[in-house]
């Protein structure tokens, strides 16, 4: 919230960025051990304008305050709970404890601990990383207002076939081939908004956003891959990317909104020619050169119409 200050527009935040906690949960009888880690940002809006303007400390809730509240929010967590709800919790913490506070916007990233198998069977403390970062934001303020924001990071998708692009504009910078097959790879990072409005309505069911983030990761990842056997054609990227979108509203009705970005993460024919010798290697859909850069960078949002997104 803008504030004037000596004739001009003031507004200011204050929080702690990447507190690193992690917490285990053993089950009554010691076996099996579940786990989380977690990377927590804090930022909070409040009346604090003295400390800027004044040397006047007084109402500040020092970072170093914030930091300890996670680790202790997370002791008193006795049973394993969401991202989400560690955002959720943390958020009410901070916007009801302090007269001062009046929003709080708690992001969190969970690493991907998965637990193993051995010989076919759930390890009861073991557990391996695996490969997409589940996040998680909630903006709460005072009054119980919510705004939740989940999301994955490094869904890392590729498919060999049923992949062109044609039909784009051609003139006198174009050099790109039409195609109808080429490979097709990206990194999805994926956010959706759930259309939760306050924290006294979000579901009671335990690790329901986990549940959600395991579902959406699925329907994201099936709608770009298509049926098992034959797959699905993708006229472009930006196709691909609006029908995972749309799949996602489609699939889950207490989403609102949904932002995909998916670089085009390009493979590149292997030709390779010699004056002396003529072809040394000529392409023919098989051998590639993988890169990372430049990338196509695609990117668009998707809501319903009642989104206040
Ligand atoms: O799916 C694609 N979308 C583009 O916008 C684009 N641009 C490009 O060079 N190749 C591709 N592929």
């Amino acid at each position: 919230m803008a504030k004037e200050m000596d004739g001009f527009n003031f507004e200011q935040r204050h929080g702690k960025a990447r507190v690193r906690v992690g917490r285990v949960w053993r089950s009554k009888d010691g076996r099996p051990h579940s786990m989380v880690e977690w990377n927590v940002n804090i930022s909070l809006l409040s009346n604090c304008t003295g400390a800027y303007v004044r040397d006047d400390n007084s109402d500040i809730v020092a970072t170093d305050t914030m930091k300890n509240t996670v680790y202790v929010k997370a002791k008193e967590c006795s049973e394993q709970l969401s991202a989400e709800e560690f955002a959720i919790l943390l958020g009410k913490h901070f916007t009801s404890f302090y007269a001062q506070v009046f929003t709080a916007i708690i992001k969190v990233v969970e690493k991907p601990w998965e637990r193993v198998s051995v010989n076919g069977q759930a390890h009861e403390h073991g557990f391996k990383l695996g490969s997409e970062k589940h996040t998680a934001e909630a903006i709460v303020q005072k009054s119980g207002i919510l705004q939740l924001t989940s999301g994955i990071e490094g869904l890392s998708l590729l498919k060999t076939t049923k992949s062109g692009f044609e039909g784009f504009i051609r003139d006198k910078y174009t050099a790109l081939p039409e195609t109808r097959e080429r490979m097709l790879a990206t990194e999805v990072t994926a956010s959706w908004r759930y259309s939760y409005e306050s924290v006294s309505s979000i579901p009671e069911k335990p690790l329901y956003f986990n549940e959600c983030f395991l579902n959406v990761k699925k329907v994201l990842a099936d709608t770009f891959f298509g049926p098992p056997d034959g797959g699905v054609y993708s006229a472009s990227v930006q196709s691909t990317l609006f029908h995972m979108a749309k799949a996602v509203l489609s699939r889950f009705t207490d989403i609102s909104s949904v932002q995909l970005k998916m670089p085009n993460i390009h493979f590149l024919p292997v030709n390779i020619s010699s004056k002396d010798i003529g072809v040394i290697v000529k392409f023919n859909d098989d051998v590639y050169l993988p890169t990372d850069e430049p990338h196509g960078s695609i990117e668009a949002t998707l809501s319903r119409f009642w989104s206040k997104m």
